[in-house]
């Protein structure tokens, strides 16, 4: 008898995503998939490409649906996780994908998402300094925004050796799955298709303050960050592009010894050779961040480019990764770091 593990949200993205990965893991056991209008249809109809799960039904998703786990991965919409986790035993792992545990501050969640603020949980990004020894120990996981995934680990180790100063920009390029799959006027193929647009500009996207709490917490003093994301025409991936003034004396080898370094043990999180620059396509479906870092002169800053699939390294692999920690299984259980090409 495996890990038996229940997925809420599992006709969505992320709920897909993360069936995927458990689908080939050697520990967990896919007991429960739920769904919202949907529960009562099979997971066929909305994940074709899950092949052997394809004639499960889908259930509600209530407490008592998802109670007898081990292990809980939600991939509802904001709002939704709180009350059933409240229902779930203390002894039972709730991974949950959605923003409604990842913000610290009260006044953040509810300035940015405008509901009142339901807690924080343990952030699962294991890459963090010290935040491996914290995932070993809890039951609850709250996994990071897409967004903040690929821009905290294209800064945070500038941050961590004290070469970059407080004041970030991030231009972020993101694929549609990103927004979920419940139709929206402006994602319409024929609005997408051929085209690069800005959107959430002027620091009022609900990432920003989920990356600048992370960043801060490294930097140990409060850090700006000017983020603007793109939505790009493909399906999957993010490409952040991330700079910060650089400290005097940074150089271009310093800045990469610093990044060599911070990265040399990290299963998932990769600085390219030099010359060799991050594109999304290089990550599709691998619980990868590919790296690669320059130093402007000229302009005195640090430029740090990542490049993630949104909802592999950006969801469901790292609430994989995540779960792995928390259940003492080996981190890198189930998941790849080869990706899909062309
Ligand atoms: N897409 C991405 O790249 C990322 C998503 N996330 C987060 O993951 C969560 C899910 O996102 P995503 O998969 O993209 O969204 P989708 O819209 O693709 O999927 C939403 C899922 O939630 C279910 N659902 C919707 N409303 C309810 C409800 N009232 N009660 C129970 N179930 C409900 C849907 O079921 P039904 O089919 O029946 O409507 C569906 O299974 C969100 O919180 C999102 O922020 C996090 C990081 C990245
Ligand atoms: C392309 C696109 O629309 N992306 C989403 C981010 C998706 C995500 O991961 O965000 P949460 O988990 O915090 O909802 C957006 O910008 O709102």
């Amino acid at each position: 008898m495996g890990i038996r593990a229940a997925v809420a949200g599992a006709s969505g993205y992320a709920g897909g995503e993360i069936l995927r990965i458990l689908a080939g893991h050697p520990e967990f056991e896919i007991e429960t998939v739920t769904a919202g209008g949907n529960a009562g249809t099979e997971l066929g109809a909305h994940q074709p490409h899950l092949r052997s799960l394809a004639d499960r039904v889908l259930a509600e998703t209530t407490p008592e649906t998802l109670a007898g786990h081990d292990v809980v991965f939600l991939g509802l919409p904001h709002g939704q996780s709180g009350p059933l986790a409240e229902r779930l035993g203390d002894d039972v792992l709730v991974v949950d994908c959605g923003a409604d545990f990842r913000l610290a501050g009260a006044d953040d969640w509810t300035r940015f998402y405008g509901t009142p603020h339901a807690g924080t949980w343990p952030y699962g990004l294991p890459e963090l300094p010290g935040q491996r020894e914290i995932l070993r120990e809890t039951r609850r996981i709250a996994v990071p925004g897409c967004y903040p995934t690929s821009v905290t680990l294209a800064l945070f180790p500038a941050f961590a050796a004290g070469i970059a100063e407080p004041d970030v920009v991030v231009v972020a390029a993101s694929g549609t799955s990103g927004a979920g799959r419940a139709p929206k006027p402006n994602l319409l193929g024929s609005e997408v298709m051929g085209s690069v647009s800005a959107y959430g500009v002027g620091g009022v996207h609900r990432h920003t303050p989920e990356m600048i709490q992370n960043l801060s917490a490294v930097a140990g003093e409060p850090v700006t960050v000017s983020f603007t994301p793109t939505l790009a025409p493909m399906s999957r991936g993010i490409l952040a592009t991330c700079t910060a003034k650089a400290r005097p004396g940074v150089t271009a080898a310093s800045l990469r010894a610093v990044y060599t370094d911070a990265y040399a043990g990290e299963p998932f999180v990769e600085l390219l050779p030099e010359g060799q620059w991050p594109a999304t396509a290089m990550t599709l479906g691998a619980n990868t961040a590919l790296v690669q870092v320059a130093h402007d002169e000229a302009a005195g800053r640090i430029v740090v480019v990542a490049a993630i699939d949104n909802l592999t390294k950006g969801t469901g692999g790292g609430a994989v990764q995540s779960a792995n920690i928390a259940l003492g299984l080996p981190e890198q259980l189930g998941l790849t770091t080869i990706g899909v090409s062309p």
